[in-house]
C-alpha cells in the first residue's frame, strides 16, 4: 500500500534522565532536573507530579532486554543519550581550552586540544563512560545504527541551580544557559564524548528541542521546567548562547568524526483557525524556525549576520506531536483552547479529534505541512526523532502511528529527505513533570517489577518496520474518523 524506501529507518529514541534510572546504582542526583523533581515546594505545589526519576524503567541495567525488544519489532535505529551530570559531577570550569572572540566578543571558535581532554579525565566518571560504551555497542554489536544526541535538557547542578535561580535570581546562582561560560563548558563536553565515542555513532545531535528548554524555562513558569523564572529577556539570552553552543560543538565534534551533526527541534505546525489570522500564523511560523535558522543559515533575527554560525547543520532532527491553532478575534490574535497542546486530558479538541491523556490533539496534518517547510526552507535530509501519544489503554496509538507515518509518506512523495522515522517512545518512561502518569510507550512498563508488556500498538509497528510499507490490512488505521466526535 504505501511502501517506504528500503533504507528507511524505523525504530524508537530515549534520553538519558527519563530512561535510565529505575535500579539502585544508576542514580544521578546531580542535576538540575534531579533537584527541581525532588524540591518539596514544588512537589506540594502540583508543579511536578512527585513521581522520581530513580522509579523509572531502569535502562541502565536492562538496556539488553530493551534493545531485544526493539530488534523483535524491526527497528534497525536508535537516537540516545548521554547524561553530562552522570560523566562530570565536578566542575570542568579550570579546564583551560583556546577561545577565539570576535570583535563584538562572539564566541567564533573553541578549540579542545588533547591535553584538556586528558585534564578531563581526571574530573569524569569514566566508569560510567565504559558503561554508555557497552550499552551503545550492545545495539551496534546487532548491526544497527546509533544517533547519539549530547543534551536532552538536564544540565550539572554545578552549572545550572534552578532552585537557586528561582529564589535569588540568575544574577545571584548558577544559571545555566543564561550563563555565557555555558557555551565553552557544553563544547568541552562535547569534545570529550565525541573523542571517546566517535567509532560508535553514526549520527550526531548536539541537542533536543532547545526551543522548549528556554521557552518552557523561562516563559512559562508554570509549565514545571527549571528554573521556572519569568523573563523574556532570560529566554533570548538562553536561546543565544544555546545556539553558539550547537554551533561550536558542531565543529569540535567534526575534529574527532566523520558522521553528520544535526539538531533535534521542537516543530509545532501553527495552523490559523480563520482566515484574518493567517498572515501572522505566517510570521510565528518563520519565528518557530529561527534558531535552526541561525545555525544554517548565520543570518538570523536571534543573533543577526554571523558567519561563523552559517553551515553548522548536516541534517534535522524533527520532533513532532500537535499542533498549536490561533484565532484572530476582534483584532487581536489568540489561542483559543480546545485545540492542539490544549485540549481536555483523555477528551476531544473541537476539531472533533481525540486528544490524548496529555490532552494533545491528533492532527497529523501538522506534519506533513512541517516536513514540507522544512524541506522548502533547509532542503536538508530529516529523520523524524519524536513522534507518540500519550496513550495508557493504546486506543488511539495504533491509528496515531498509522496517520502519522502516512503523513511522512506523503511528504516524501512531495519531495521532502526524509531518513528514518524514531517512535516516541519504545517503553514507559519519566515524563519529566508529569512523572509516571503520561505514558508514551510502545510497551507497558511495571515500574515496580520494571517487567515490560507489548501494547497492541507494537504489533502494528513490527509489521510496519518489518515490511517497511503501511499493509493493505493496516491503512484504515491513517483515517481518524472512526475516533471523532462532533
Ligand atoms: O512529552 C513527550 C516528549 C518528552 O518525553 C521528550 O523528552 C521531549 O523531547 C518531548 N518534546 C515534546 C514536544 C514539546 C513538549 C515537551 C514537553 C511538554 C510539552 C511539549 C514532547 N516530548
Amino acid at each position: 500500500m504505501w511502501k517506504f524506501p528500503k533504507d528507511f529507518l524505523f525504530g524508537y529514541s530515549w534520553s538519558g534522565f527519563q530512561f535510565e534510572m529505575g535500579l539502585e546504582g544508576s542514580e544521578v542526583p546531580n542535576s538540575d532536573w534531579w533537584v527541581w523533581v525532588h524540591d518539596t515546594e514544588n512537589i506540594f505545589s502540583g508543579l511536578v507530579s512527585g513521581h522520581l526519576p530513580e522509579n523509572g524503567p531502569a535502562y541502565w541495567h536492562l538496556y539488553k532486554q530493551d534493545h531485544d525488544i526493539a530488534e523483535g519489532l524491526g527497528m534497525e535505529a536508535i537516537r540516545g543519550g548521554i547524561e553530562w551530570a552522570r560523566l562530570f559531577p565536578k566542575p570542568t570550569f579550570d579546564v583551560k581550552v583556546d577561545i577565539e572572540k570576535d570583535e563584538d566578543g562572539n564566541i567564533v571558535a573553541v578549540d579542545v586540544p588533547e591535553r584538556a581532554i586528558e585534564e578531563m579525565e581526571k574530573l569524569a566518571d569514566m566508569k560510567a563512560l565504559e558503561h554508555y560504551r557497552e550499552i551503545y555497542s550492545d545495539w551496534k554489536g546487532r548491526g544497527k545504527v546509533f544517533i547519539l544526541n549530547l543534551y536532552h535538557w538536564p544540565l550539572p547542578l554545578w552549572l545550572h541551580d534552578p532552585i537557586a535561580v528561582r529564589r535569588l535570581g540568575p544574577d545571584r546562582a548558577p544559571s545555566g544557559w543564561l550563563d555565557e561560560r555555558s557555551v565553552v563548558e557544553f563544547v568541552k563536553f562535547a569534545a570529550f564524548v565525541a573523542y571517546h565515542l566517535n567509532d560508535l555513532v553514526d549520527m550526531w545531535s548536539t541537542m533536543n528541542e532547545p526551543n522548549v528548554v528556554y521557552e518552557q524555562g523561562y516563559t512559562r513558569p508554570n509549565s514545571g521546567f527549571p528554573p521556572g523564572y519569568l523573563s523574556f529577556e532570560s529566554s533570548t539570552k538562553a536561546a543565544r548562547n544555546m545556539a553558539q553552543a550547537h554551533a561550536r560543538a558542531y565543529d569540535v565534534i567534526k575534529e574527532h568524526s566523520k558522521a553528520p551533526v544535526g539538531l533535534i527541534y521542537s516543530f509545532v505546525w501553527h495552523d490559523a483557525l480563520n482566515e484574518e489570522a493567517e498572515d501572522i500564523v505566517k510570521e510565528i511560523r518563520k519565528r518557530h524556525y529561527e534558531f535552526v535558522t541561525a545555525v544554517h543559515s548565520g543570518s538570523s533575527g536571534l543573533l543577526g549576520e554571523r558567519p561563523d554560525m552559517k553551515g553548522k547543520l548536516d541534517w534535522i532532527g524533527v520532533n513532532y506531536y500537535t499542533r498549536v491553532a490561533y484565532r484572530m478575534n476582534n483584532g487581536s490574535i489568540e489561542v483559543p483552547p480546545g485545540y492542539g497542546y490544549m485540549c481536555e486530558r483523555g477528551g476531544f479538541a473541537k476539531s472533533g479529534r481525540p486528544a490524548s491523556d496529555f490532552g494533545w490533539e491528533i492532527y497529523p496534518e501538522g506534519l506533513e505541512n512541517i516536513l514540507r517547510d522544512l524541506h522548502r526552507i533547509y532542503g536538508l535530509p530529516m529523520m523524524i526523532t519524536e513522534n507518540g501519544i500519550a496513550d495508557a489503554a493504546d486506543r488511539y496509538r495504533p491509528y496515531y502511528l498509522v496517520s502519522h507515518l502516512k503523513a511522512v509518506h506523503s511528504a516524501m512523495e512531495a519531495g521532502a529527505d526524509v531518513r528514518g522515522y524514531l517512535h516516541w517512545s519504545l517503553t514507559d518512561n519519566y515524563e519529566w513533570a508529569q512523572g509516571f502518569r503520561m505514558r508514551f510507550g510502545l510497551v507497558h512498563v511495571d515500574f515496580e517489577t520494571k517487567k515490560r508488556y507489548l501494547r497492541p500498538s507494537a504489533l502494528a509497528f513490527r509489521e510496519i518496520a518489518t515490511r517497511k510499507e503501511i499493509p493493505e490490512e493496516l491503512s484504515h488505521l491513517a483515517d481518524l474518523t472512526p475516533l471523532m466526535r462532533d
